[in-house]
C-alpha cells in the first residue's frame, strides 16, 4: 500500500506542480493549484504520503527560513528535488509544545547544533512521509545556549542519504504502525542521537542564534506557529470536500434506492421522498457548501497576513489563528458527525467499503486531532474571547470577525422576535455573547481569587468551550448569510439560483437555531408558537430544497473516479456495480473456501460426533 501511495502520491505532485505553474506561475502560494486537491486526494484513497511536505516543509522552508536559506534548501524541496516533513510531535508530547523534549544544544566550537531526543518519549512520533518517504524533515526542538532554555526553534535536518535512502548515522528512523485509515502515508518515529547540523540549518527568518551564541529572539514569538495555522486553513477546506463527497454519495444513492411506501397501497418510492431522509441528507449537502465558503474566506485572510508577516507586520496573526482554530475545529467535528450521519442514510450499503462512505469517513476523522486537537483548539478560541471580552468592557475596538460581540453587549436585551434571518443570525449571535459574558464571570472570578490564567483555563474550560463553539457558528452563519443576501455578485445570479440559495441559508439558520436551542433560550425568550412555526419552516425548506439536491451535488463536480463509490456512480447503476466489486472479492475465486476442509468441516463433524455420542 505504501508504494502504490508514493507512486500516486508522486502522480499528484506532478500534476500540483503543473496546477501551480498554470494557477500561481512562479508563485510559492499552492492554495490556487488545490483546486485539483479533490482529484489528488482521490488518487490516494489511503492517504497521500506528500501531504506534509507539500503543506507543511516547504512552507515552513520559505517562511521561517531566510531568504539564502530558502536558496540552500527551500528550493529543491518546492521542486521536489528532496522531500520533507514537519516532525513537531513527540511520543510525550503533541499539544503542550513547551513540553517538547527534543533538544537543540548550540556548540559555538564548530558552529554547529547537536540534536538529541534523550528518551523514548522525546522521540519525534506521528510526521506524515516520516516513516520511509523523507530524506529531510523540519526538526522542532528546545533551543539551549550554554544550556539556557530559549523556546523553540526547527532545523532543517537530513534524515537519510540522497542516493541510497539509507538512514545516516544517529538517525532512528521508521513506520509508527497501522491506523484507522490514511494507512498510505507511512506516518513516522524518528530519534537523534547526537546529531550535528551546521548553525545556519536553523530556520532564522524571524529568530536567530548568531555564531558567537548570541541569541536574537523573535519579535512576536507565535510566527514560529504558522505552519501549523496554513494546515488548519487547509483542513477547513479539505473536510469541507470530504462532507460534499459523502453527501453526493448519499443524495445519489437516495434517489436510485427506493423503500418503504408512504401511502397504503403506494409504489415504495425513492428513499429520499422521506422527511427524515431529507433531513439526514439534504442539511450535510447545505453544510459542505457552507464551510466551502467559510474555508474560502479563511483562505484569503491567511494569504493577506502571510504577505503582511512578509513584511514583518504581524498586527493580524491573532485574529487569523481564532479563526483557523475556530474553522479547523468546526469543519472536522461537523463533516466527521455528518459523514457517518450520510453512512447510516444508506442503510447495510452506507457500510460497504464499494459504497467508499467509510474511507472518507476515515481521511475525514483525524482532522479531528492533528493539527491541534480540537477541544484544544476551542480552550485557545475561549482563552482569545476572555481577551476580547476585557476588550469590550474597557469600550476598546474589536477585531472585524468579533464586532459582533461589541454591538450585542450593548443590547440590553432580544428585541422582539421575528423569525426572519436576521433574527436567526442575531439570536445565535447574542447566545454567543450571553455565552462569552457567563464564562468571562466565572474565568475572572477565579483570576481574581488568585488563580492562575492557566489553571482559570482549565476550571472555566466547559464555559470557554461553549463560547467558543457558539463563536464558530456565528462566524460561519454569519459568512453564509453575507456571501447569500448582501454578496456584491448577487445580482448576477439568476434568481432560480438565488432562491436555491436563500433555501439553504433558511435551512441553515434553522439547523444551527435547533442545534442550539437551550443555548438560544438560556437568553432570549421565544414562545412555543414561534418555535413551532420554525419547525414548519424546517419541513417546508427540506420540501423546498429536495428538487435541486441531485444538481447541487452534482455542481460539486467529484467524477466518479473521485467518489469512488458503487452508491454514488453517475449512472445510477448501483446494484450492478455492488455486485461486481462483491465478485471481485478473493473469497469468490473459489466455490469452496479453503477453510473448509482445514476448519469447518472438522468443526461441524466433531459436533456431530459428540452430539451422537451424547445420544447413545
Ligand atoms: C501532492 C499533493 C499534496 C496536496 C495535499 C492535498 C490537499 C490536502 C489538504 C489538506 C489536508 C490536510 C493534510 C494534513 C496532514 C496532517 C498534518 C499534521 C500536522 C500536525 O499535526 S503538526 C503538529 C500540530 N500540533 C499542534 O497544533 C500543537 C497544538 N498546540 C498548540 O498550538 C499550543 O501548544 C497551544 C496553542 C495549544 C498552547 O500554546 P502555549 O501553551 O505555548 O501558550 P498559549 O498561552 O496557549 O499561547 C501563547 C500565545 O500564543 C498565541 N498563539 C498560540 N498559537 C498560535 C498560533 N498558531 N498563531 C498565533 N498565535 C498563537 C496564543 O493566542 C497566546 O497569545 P496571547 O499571549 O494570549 O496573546
Ligand atoms: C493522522 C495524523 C497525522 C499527523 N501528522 C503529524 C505531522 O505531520 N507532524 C506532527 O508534528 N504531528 C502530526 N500529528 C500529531 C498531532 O499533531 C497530534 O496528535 C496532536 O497535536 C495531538 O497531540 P497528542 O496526540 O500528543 O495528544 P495529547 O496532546 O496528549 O492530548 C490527548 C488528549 O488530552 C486532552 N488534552 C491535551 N491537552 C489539553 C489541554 N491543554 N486542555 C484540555 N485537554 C487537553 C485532549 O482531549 C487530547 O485529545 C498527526 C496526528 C495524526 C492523527
Amino acid at each position: 500500500m505504501a508504494s502504490m501511495s508514493v507512486k500516486h502520491a508522486i502522480a499528484a505532485a506532478k500534476k500540483l506542480r503543473s496546477l501551480q505553474e498554470r494557477f500561481n506561475p512562479g508563485g510559492s502560494d499552492i492554495y490556487p493549484a488545490l483546486m485539483g486537491d479533490e482529484a489528488i486526494t482521490a488518487l490516494i484513497p489511503s492517504g497521500n504520503p506528500l501531504s506534509v511536505h507539500i503543506l507543511m516543509f516547504t512552507r515552513a522552508l520559505r517562511e521561517q527560513g531566510t531568504d539564502e536559506q530558502y536558496e540552500k534548501f527551500g528550493r529543491r524541496a518546492d521542486n521536489n528535488e528532496i522531500i520533507g516533513t514537519f516532525a513537531q510531535t513527540e511520543l510525550g508530547h503533541g499539544t503542550y509544545l513547551r513540553g517538547l523534549e527534543a533538544r537543540a544544544d548550540y556548540d559555538r566550537g564548530t558552529e554547529e547544533f547537536v540534536l538529541n531526543t534523550p528518551k523514548l518519549s522525546s522521540y519525534k512520533w506521528w510526521p506524515g512521509g516520516l516513516g520511509q518517504t523523507c530524506n529531510y524533515c523540519i526538526f522542532v526542538a528546545q533551543l539551549y545556549i550554554d544550556n539556557e532554555a530559549k523556546g523553540m526553534a526547527m532545523f532543517v535536518v537530513q534524515i537519510r542519504d540522497e542516493e541510497t535512502h539509507m538512514p545516516l548515522p544517529g538517525v532512528h528512523v521508521g513506520e509508527i504502525g497501522k491506523k484507522m485509515g490514511l494507512n498510505g502515508v507511512n506516518n513516522g518515529f524518528l530519534g537523534l542521537k547526537d546529531y550535528r547540523v551546521p548553525r545556519l540549518n536553523m530556520l532564522m527568518r524571524h529568530q536567530q542564534v548568531l555564531p558567537d551564541g548570541r541569541f536574537v529572539k523573535s519579535p512576536v514569538s507565535q510566527v514560529s506557529y504558522f505552519p501549523m495555522v496554513f494546515v488548519r486553513c487547509m483542513v477547513a477546506r479539505q473536510n469541507s470536500n470530504y462532507l460534499a463527497q459523502a453527501a453526493t454519495i448519499a443524495t445519489r444513492y437516495s434517489v436510485i434506492r427506493r423503500q418503504s411506501p408512504i401511502e397504503e397501497g403506494q409504489p415504495e418510492p425513492k428513499i429520499l421522498e422521506h422527511l427524515t431522509q431529507q433531513m439526514k441528507v439534504i442539511p450535510e449537502i447545505v453544510t459542505a457548501v457552507v464551510y466551502r465558503l467559510a474555508a474560502a474566506n479563511l483562505q484569503n485572510m491567511y494569504n493577506e497576513t502571510a504577505e503582511a508577516v512578509y513584511r514583518k507586520d504581524f498586527s493580524r496573526l491573532p485574529e487569523l489563528h481564532a479563526l483557523a482554530c475556530i474553522l479547523k475545529v468546526a469543519t472536522s467535528y461537523d463533516s466527521t458527525y455528518g459523514i457517518e450521519r450520510l453512512r447510516q442514510a444508506c442503510g447495510g450499503h452506507g457500510y460497504l467499503t464499494a459504497g467508499n462512505l467509510g474511507n472518507i469517513f476515515a481521511m475525514a476523522a483525524p482532522a479531528c486531532t492533528y493539527e491541534g486537537e480540537n477541544s484544544v483548539l476551542y480552550l485557545q478560541v475561549g482563552k482569545i474571547l476572555m481577551k476580547n471580552w476585557s476588550q469590550v468592557l474597557a469600550g476598546r475596538e474589536l477585531m472585524p470577525s468579533m464586532a459582533y460581540i461589541s454591538e450585542c453587549s450593548k443590547m440590553t436585551s432580544f428585541p422582539q422576535w421575528t423569525g426572519s434571518w436576521e433574527c436567526l443570525l442575531k439570536a445565535i449571535q447574542y447566545a454567543c455573547v450571553g455565552s462569552i459574558r457567563l464564562a468571562f464571570q466565572s474565568y475572572n472570578a477565579r483570576v481574581q481569587s488568585a488563580q492562575s490564567q492557566t489553571a482559570a483555563v482549565n476550571y472555566s474550560g466547559l464555559e470557554l468551550t461553549k463560547a467558543a463553539e457558539l463563536h464558530g457558528r456565528s462566524y460561519v452563519a454569519g459568512n453564509f448569510y453575507q456571501q447569500i443576501v448582501n454578496s456584491p455578485n448577487k445580482h448576477q445570479r439568476s434568481p432560480q439560483f438565488q432562491k436555491v440559495l436563500e433555501n439553504m441559508l433558511e435551512l441553515h439558520l434553522i439547523q444551527i437555531f435547533f442545534r442550539h436551542l437551550g443555548d438560544i433560550l438560556r437568553f432570549i425568550r421565544i414562545t412555543e408558537d414561534e418555535i413551532s412555526a420554525l419547525q414548519r419552516r424546517l419541513e417546508e425548506v427540506l420540501k423546498e430544497l429536495r428538487p435541486d439536491a441531485v444538481a447541487i451535488t452534482d455542481a460539486f463536480d467529484f467524477n466518479d473516479k473521485i467518489l469512488s463509490s458503487a452508491l454514488g456512480c453517475y449512472d445510477g447503476n448501483v446494484y450492478e456495480r455492488l455486485f461486481e466489486a462483491a465478485l471481485k472479492h478473493p473469497l469468490n475465486r473459489k466455490s469452496v473456501p479453503d477453510f473448509f476442509e482445514a476448519h469447518l468441516k472438522p468443526f461441524m463433524k466433531e459436533n456431530a460426533d459428540n452430539a451422537k455420542k451424547s445420544k447413545l
